[in-house]
């Protein structure tokens, strides 16, 4: 669905993403894992149009996208959450699900929120994706209460609804465990493959390893920056280079050193 040819940029010297080449493959669920700082974030706000590449092509459906502008990456089918995901926690679902279709379409959140014009135009439209992303997350019989009444894990769910009312083919979810606590996890991972089995393509950014290796199809792993590993979970946790990016001196330990030593080695932590 999404293929990725030598893709680069650079922050001034630092070459945070660099020659990448790699596949989204339609219908699975691809995980992007690497230590901190690997270039993961990166990676996603190239794809989804956020930051333009200094070299290297995104090809989406067969289409050269690499120099299309954000809201245009959107209407191909390409929808995004963040690490952490503005909600309106005054607003009601149904709106915060409505301002996610508005910011990711044509209108800007300034239109959504002053209600211009243009933004009126786009109303309908904009309910009637929100309602069936509510749906899709199963939320809609909140979508008349305020988001901040609801848990964490409802509060997640906003936030996907809000990348799903665009009707996205490819979804990029980031770190969408972040926060979370395990049963809120496991729920996540579950409403992760019923989209899925809706036809849906997935991509994510996840630390949490339980999540990658319990729900990715494929895993691409980037290392300062670079592709240094693509394949099944099992064979991304057996590969030396990755074992040593995680367990090397760059690694930040934490969950990823833990859960990749325990899927390989049965080591202790490092
Ligand atoms: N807009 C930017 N300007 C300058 N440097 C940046 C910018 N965005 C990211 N970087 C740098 O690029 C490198 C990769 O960062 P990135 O956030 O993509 O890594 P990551 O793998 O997502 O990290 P983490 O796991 O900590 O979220 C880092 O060194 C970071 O400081």
């Amino acid at each position: 669905m999404l293929e990725v040819q030598d893709l680069g940029i650079r922050f001034g010297g630092l070459h945070a993403v660099r020659d990448v080449t790699a596949t989204i493959p339609a219908g699975h669920i691809t995980a992007i894992i690497g230590p901190n700082g690997a270039g993961k974030s990166t990676f996603f706000n190239l794809i989804s149009g956020f930051y333009k590449p200094t070299s290297g092509r995104i090809r989406f459906q067969g289409e050269d996208i690499t120099r299309l502008r954000t809201h245009e990456v959107v209407s191909r089918g390409i929808a995004r959450t963040f690490q952490t995901t503005t909600i309106y926690k005054e607003l009601s679902v149904l709106d915060n699900a409505m301002i996610g279709h508005r910011v990711r379409t044509r209108a800007g959140l300034l239109d959504a929120l002053l209600r211009t014009g243009r933004e009126r135009r786009d109303e309908e439209e904009s309910r009637a994706g929100a309602l069936r992303a509510l749906e899709r997350v199963g939320l809609a019989a909140q979508a008349g209460r305020p988001a901040g009444a609801l848990t964490q894990e409802g509060q997640k769910r906003v936030g996907i609804a809000m990348a799903l009312s665009s009707d996205p083919k490819l979804l990029l979810l980031d770190e969408p465990a972040a926060g979370m606590n395990p049963e809120e996890t496991v729920n996540l991972m579950a409403l992760i493959r019923e989209l899925v089995s809706g036809g849906l393509t997935v991509a994510l950014v996840e630390h949490k390893m339980s999540l990658v290796m319990g729900l990715a199809d494929g895993i691409v792993v980037l290392h300062h920056g670079q592709k240094i590993a693509q394949g099944t979970p099992g064979e991304v946790s057996r590969d030396p280079a990755v074992i040593e990016a995680y367990l090397g001196g760059h690694a930040h330990g934490g969950q990823m050193g833990q859960t990749i030593t325990a899927t390989t080695t049965g080591a202790p932590r490092a």
